[in-house]
């Protein structure tokens, strides 16, 4: 997934680039031997110095020719050159409505992001009052602590030297799914990787130091914390590593029968171990708030009017509306003073769209629009 996005990324800047963050991945089918796979990718959006690449990964089973979704992913690169500085991306050409609707929302996604740090904090708080983790019967945490090291050869870098993201990730998911299955006997199933941002690069010949205790359980998943860091030989002997990434990530276990497997409750038995087991409470619910939002289908949370919910509340609103305003269908039924309604028929449902052209400066027609109690200087049929 990363090398290929990485691919478009490139493409798009025509210089090398690096990978920042990855959005929440979710895996909703495995992917077997004897399957065919496809990744597509697409830059959605250039900003300033990164843009957004969308990642579509698909199966297709060679005998059936059934072909279903494995995942969809979002990742953030940075244009890089090779030992220079950062370069400003041009913009990216629409060409189809697809495109004019992804471009559109990536902007609601990157704030998303770029505010996700102050959302988990304030969620931290609340799961600091709520949950006191002191259970009878609770497993240790310690128990579930597994290190790993690794030396990045030239196979597991990229074309810079760097070594892929991909390969981290691949990393932890091995030293996590030993973490995990530490609590319940049984080979766990990666569910999702969190959110993560890498911080900083490692090269060929560094040594990972990878680091994964379980964080808390939840009935029928575990969330693993990994920490990766690197030396470089001179690093090693200093004991100096460097903080390259952490991630978080999520696993099922499920019996002979395929029926998912309880975990036992864990109790942390350090302050950091504390911070790790409130930390977890607070990913899911952002993680699971998200994934209801950010799809538009399936229960809204009950809690959708809370403060921490208002960016994904913004975002799933303006989807919605985005893709509805996308659909093929729209008839105009009446034009007045400049004012068209439009309607759109599908099933049981009658959509209805009004647009109005007013010839303003933008930074007026902003100021204008911003403010709700402006709204009769340019509407004239408001109330
Ligand atoms: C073939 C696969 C390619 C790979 O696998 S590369 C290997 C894995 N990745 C790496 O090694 C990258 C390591 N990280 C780095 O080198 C730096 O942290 C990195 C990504 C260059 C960013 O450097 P910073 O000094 O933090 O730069 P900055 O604060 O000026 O931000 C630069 C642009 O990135 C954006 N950004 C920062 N944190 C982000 C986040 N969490 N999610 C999404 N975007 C984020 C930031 O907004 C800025 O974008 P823009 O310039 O406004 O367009």
């Amino acid at each position: 997934m990363d090398a290929a996005a990485c691919l478009a990324a490139e493409k798009h800047a025509g210089v090398s680039c690096v990978t920042a963050s990855m959005d929440d991945i979710q895996f909703e089918e495995a992917a077997r031997v004897g399957q065919i796979i496809s990744i597509r990718t697409k830059v959605n959006r250039a900003f300033k110095t990164s843009m957004e690449v969308g990642i579509k990964v698909t199966v297709q089973d060679v005998l059936t020719n059934a072909e279903k979704i494995v995942s969809v992913a979002y990742a953030t690169y940075v244009a890089k050159p090779v030992d220079a500085g950062k370069v400003e991306l041009k913009p990216v050409e629409l060409l189809s409505a697809e495109d004019h609707l992804e471009h559109t929302l990536a902007i609601e996604r990157r704030r998303i992001r770029l505010g996700y740090v102050q959302v988990f904090q304030k969620l931290m708080q609340e799961s600091n009052k709520e949950d006191t983790c002191e259970e009878k019967d609770a497993v240790s945490t310690e128990h579930t602590h597994v290190q790993s090291t690794e030396l990045v050869l030239p196979p597991h870098a990229n074309h810079h030297g760097n070594t892929f993201g991909g390969q981290i990730m691949a990393w932890m998911q091995t030293v996590a799914s030993i973490s995990a299955s530490r609590l319940c006997r049984s080979h766990p199933i990666l569910k999702s990787v969190n959110m993560f941002k890498f911080w900083g690069p490692s090269f060929v010949g560094d040594r990972l130091v990878f680091n994964a205790i379980v964080n808390n359980t939840f009935h029928n998943s575990v969330e693993v914390g990994v920490r990766v860091e690197a030396y470089n030989c001179e690093e090693w002997i200093k004991d100096q590593p460097r903080h390259i990434n952490s991630a978080f990530l999520t696993f099922n276990a499920v019996n002979d029968k395929g029926e998912l497997l309880t975990f036992p409750r864990v109790k942390p038995t350090t302050q950091d171990g504390v911070r790790r087991y409130h930390g977890a409470i607070a990913r899911r619910r952002i993680r699971l708030t998200r994934k209801c939002m950010l799809s538009a289908k399936g229960d809204k949370p009950s809690d959708a009017w809370e403060t921490s919910n208002q960016a994904y509340l913004s975002y799933s609103n303006i989807a919605a509306l985005t893709h509805l305003a996308s659909k093929p269908g729209w008839d105009i039924t009446k034009t007045l003073d400049n004012v068209r309604i439009w309607t759109h028929e599908e099933g049981a449902v009658l959509s209805f769209k009004v647009e109005m052209q007013v010839k303003v400066p933008s930074h007026v027609a902003f100021s204008l629009l911003s403010d709700f109690s402006l709204r009769q200087h340019w509407d004239r049929h408001f109330l």
